[in-house]
């Protein structure tokens, strides 16, 4: 099967047909001889792909150090029961990713109004980056990232949050800001640009920002982002990923041993790791807080993620400091430094300073009240970068409490019908198409490893120099950053990745995204293919779907917004050339052995 890529790909049907019906004629008149042939390796192929459990085991402890699952994204990778090679079941639908299915129009109207009746902003709007109100370093400093218009969801918010808001009825300026937008639309910059424009008129560091997300990988691309962008503004920018102890993470805040006081403005972290320090680092204080972003809103708001947002809640509420202060006496005060010290400015200027403001993002925003709720918001707007027409309150089944969520209008999205032998399959559609830059998602991290196995195997085999690389969550985290480094740098032409990889991570030369086991959510399935299609670049999204598959992915995809319509295309064992099944056959085999070799040797 090949799809004619030419940045609009569009697929022959009819030379596919043609060809077909040559090689089902030639194999009608090769008959007799090779039929027996092509049955019996079928056959083959079902028996040696059913690697036993064990084995498998084996290959899990092969595929690299001990799991050391991201502790936030630990409820992501299931345990899921190891599977044969042979079809894997429907990915169990996971229970807390299990959105509730959305019921009538009437629960719509008993959302809140501003959940209910958001600012829309086409998607299609843009805004000279040197007319919105930021510093002119800060202009420059977008320029030289070859930045020079703001996307749709960076007009929309700045203005916003940067108190020029427009005097029209939709803006009002001041309350707490919720912003869904595709993925790689700009919602990054988005809240950096404001922050950073904002804190920069501060006269002393104090943590007046900090920024929630759910996994390492993307607490370290933020705080990138955040130093790239401000460090033109003398903005101190920490980012907590747990590779140093709480310790150590204290005195980075305070300048180091003398405790000389805070020297980070902004801090990005995963909410399990502030959580620690609120609740076991004295030193550490919300009180100067002016935004608190929650980037990946729904996925934190998740019950997976337990209770991280009341505990930052109430310590922005009621921070343990002042009550420290209420509670002592009046001679353990006088040990305090004198009251006319915490008179020093070291708030912002006046006409900056305001009330913290909680900044809500994500591609798949929740709509559901009591999610939400936990957050505290005050006086929220919900902007919705959509296109028009779009009805939001569409009564009809859509996911859970979801709004309608959109695909980036460059991206092209393929359905892609297959028979059972989806490893070879896999390897059929990548080289027929000449496929590079490809991200290739599977359910668990034992299939990712399989997967990755088999395929290094088959370019052995075939002696194709196609690097494959490997990130999921029983990698260490140094292997992960070693894999996503070859993959950003061109080094591996393909990545098979864990769900870890699907939220948020921007690795800029993503050209293909692989579904090759179906998502078991929409919300999975948007941020997995929002990998690429990012900042108006074109992109493709291959999702390669068994027959027993089929009805789930359906509905799944059914309400999502799209500019362009999905395509259907097919591929299946009997259309592969002959020796690319005997090549299948040895490259199972040739795991098969490899398995139990290294079983025997750690007996
Ligand atoms: N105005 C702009 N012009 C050009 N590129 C931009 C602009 N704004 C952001 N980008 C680039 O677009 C890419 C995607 O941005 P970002 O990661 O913020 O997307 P996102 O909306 O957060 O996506 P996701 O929902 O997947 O997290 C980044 O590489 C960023 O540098």
């Amino acid at each position: 099967m090949s799809v004619e890529i030419d940045g609009n790909p569009s697929f022959d049907d009819k030379s596919a047909k043609n060809k077909k019906l040559k090689k089902r004629k030639r194999k009608d008149e090769e008959k007799n001889s090779e039929s027996d042939a092509a049955t019996s390796t079928i056959e083959r192929l079902k028996k040696s792909a059913s690697l036993s459990q064990a084995a498998q085991q084996e290959i899990k402890k092969k595929s690299g150090n001990e799991p050391e699952t991201d502790v936030e994204m630990q409820d992501v990778e299931q345990n899921m029961p190891l599977h044969d090679l042979t079809p894997i079941p429907q990915p169990d639908i996971d229970e807390h990713l299990e959105e509730k299915s959305f019921s009538t129009p009437s629960v719509v109207s008993s959302l809140p109004k501003w959940l209910s009746q958001p600012i829309l902003v086409d998607p299609t709007t843009t805004i000279e980056v040197a007319s919105l109100n930021i510093d002119s370093k800060l202009v420059e400093k977008l320029n030289n990232q070859n930045i020079t218009r703001g996307f749709a969801v960076q007009s929309s918010a700045l203005p916003l949050l940067l108190n020029e808001g427009r005097d029209g009825p939709n803006y009002t300026y001041g309350g707490d800001l919720c912003v869904s937008a595709a993925t790689g639309s700009g919602k990054t910059l988005a809240y950096v640009l404001p922050i950073v424009q904002c804190l920069s008129r501060r006269i002393v560091p104090r943590v007046r920002c900090v920024v929630i997300v759910p996994t390492r990988e993307l607490t370290i691309q933020v705080t990138r982002t955040f130093e790239t962008i401000g460090s033109c503004m003398g903005l101190g920018v920490c980012g907590w990923t747990g590779q140093k102890n709480l310790q150590q993470e204290q005195y980075q805040m305070l300048g180091g041993l003398d405790g000389s006081g805070s020297t980070v403005d902004i801090l990005v972290t995963t909410p399990g790791r502030l959580v620690d320090h609120i609740q076991n680092d004295n030193t550490f204080t919300l009180q100067h807080l002016r935004y608190l972003v929650i980037d990946e809103a729904d996925r934190l708001l998740d019950q997976s993620f337990q209770s991280w947002a009341d505990v930052v809640m109430t310590e922005i509420d009621h921070p343990k400091c002042l009550q420290m202060m209420d509670n002592e006496t009046s001679s353990q005060k006088q040990n305090v430094a004198p009251y006319f010290l915490s008179s020093l400015p070291t708030a912002l200027p006046h006409h900056l300073d305001s009330p913290l403001q909680k900044l809500v993002f994500s591609a798949t925003m929740t709509r559901d009240p009591s999610k939400v709720a936990t957050l505290r918001l005050r006086d929220p707007r919900l902007l919705l970068v959509q296109s028009e027409g779009v009805d939001i309150d569409d009564g009809e089944e859509i996911e859970g409490d979801a709004i309608i969520f959109s695909v980036p209008p460059t991206l092209k999205e393929y359905r892609v019908s297959v028979s059972a032998e989806k490893p070879i399959l896999l390897h059929q559609l990548i080289h027929s198409n000449n496929l590079n830059n490809v991200l290739c998602f599977v359910k668990s991290n034992e299939g990712a490893a399989r997967l990755h196995r088999l395929l290094e195997i088959i370019n052995g085999i075939e002696g194709k120099n196609y690097p494959c690389g490997l990130v999921s969550g029983n990698l260490s985290r140094d292997e992960r950053k070693k894999m996503l480094n070859g993959f950003a740098s061109g080094e591996l032409k393909l990545l098979v990745c864990s769900d870890l990889m699907a939220r948020g991570i921007d690795v800029a030369n993503i050209e293909h995204v692989i579904n090759y086991d179906p998502p078991s959510s929409l919300r999975r399935y948007v941020h997995r293919i929002g990998r690429t299609a990012r900042a108006g670049r074109n992109g493709y999204a291959w999702t390669l779907v068994q027959d027993h598959e089929g009805h789930h992915f359906s509905k799944l995809v059914k309400h999502l917004g799209r500019t362009l319509p999905l395509q259907r295309l097919s591929l299946h064992l009997k259309d592969l050339p002959e020796e690319n099944v005997e090549l299948y056959d040895n490259a199972l085999n040739t795991l098969r052995t490899e398995v139990y070799e290294s079983r025997k040797s750690s007996k």
